[in-house]
């Protein structure tokens, strides 16, 4: 957790274009693993160019904040990593998305392991029509052949780890449609989960559901930091503050700024940050 009552200490922080001898505010952290890495990235809608030249370093096993006015491109991003985008007619990125130091992007790429590898949840719970066991089981059944008992394991492990279990362990067959909103989400969760990500995406996870599901969710988050590389999108300023340990500001499909949230949140470099996140527009 971030506490915004820290004393700040500037020269923790340093960014990669400043090492480079660039000012931008927008490089990347450095002195820490990199998962992921935007090169020049940009995204089109048919004409409309929707994204332009993002530049991001997201750091591996960390908790990375994407926020922004509505529209300025914050999903669009996020849809980039896993090839989501590429289920639209007319919807193209260029540039560079290293995963591992792998483009993404490139055409050899096996998307059905992307999609493994970074598992995405939806600001809207999508729980299959399905029981809850099979909604975990799915990605299993998609991804590995195994034994029923290796696979019952796998589904209870998933719901551990989403902190899910207690709550629906004498209801594994039930629809998980069934489950209230909050539950739904970790039921996501525990379904990105078990197919054992390197990446969990998140898009704006709690705007659908209440404050009490809602803190469950941040707490999660917390839980799964360390052993996931997460990004997250949010429109909420305190939420952000709370699980990230990184925040990248978006605007007009632009990366403003970026850098680690307690800086981002106390000392930003960059005057359309502060007021964005001083609630002065947005
Ligand atoms: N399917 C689409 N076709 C055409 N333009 C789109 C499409 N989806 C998004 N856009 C445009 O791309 C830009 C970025 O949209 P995006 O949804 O990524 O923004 P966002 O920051 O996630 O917004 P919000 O916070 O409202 O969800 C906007 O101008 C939007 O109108």
């Amino acid at each position: 957790m971030n506490s915004l009552s820290e004393p700040q200490n500037a020269t923790t922080f340093s960014t990669a274009g400043e090492q480079a001898g660039r000012h931008d505010a927008a490089a990347a952290p450095v002195g820490k693993d990199v998962k992921i890495s935007a090169r020049k990235l940009s995204f089109f809608y048919g004409s409309q160019q929707a994204l332009f030249d993002n530049d991001l370093d997201v750091m591996a096993g960390r908790v990375t904040a994407i926020i922004g006015p509505s529209g300025c491109g914050k999903s669009t991003h996020l849809r980039i990593y896993n090839r989501i985008f590429e289920l639209y007619k007319g919807q193209r990125a260029s540039g560079e998305l290293l995963l591992d130091g792998e483009n993404v992007l490139d055409a050899g790429v096996d998307v059905l392991e992307l999609r493994r590898r970074i598992g995405m949840i939806f600001q809207k719970p999508t729980p299959f029509p399905m029981s809850v066991f099979d909604n975990v089981a799915y990605g299993l059944k998609l991804h590995y052949r195994m034994p029923r008992s290796e696979m019952q394991d796998r589904v209870e492990q998933a719901l551990k780890a989403a902190a899910l279990w207690d709550e629906v362990r004498d209801k594994l067959d039930s629809p998980g449609t069934a489950l209230s909103g909050g539950q739904q989400q970790r039921l996501c969760i525990a379904r990105a989960i078990a197919v054992e990500p390197e990446v969990l995406l998140m898009d704006e996870p709690t705007s659908a559901i209440d404050p009490v599901a809602t803190a469950r969710i941040e707490d999660l988050i917390g839980e799964l930091r360390g052993r996931y590389t997460i990004v997250i999108v949010t429109h909420n300023m305190q939420q952000a503050a709370r699980i990230s340990d990184f925040t990248a500001f978006f605007y007009q499909g632009r990366i403003v700024e970026y850098g680690e949230t307690e800086m981002m949140f106390t000392k930003p470099k960059v005057k359309q940050t502060e007021d964005y996140i001083t609630g002065r527009f947005g």
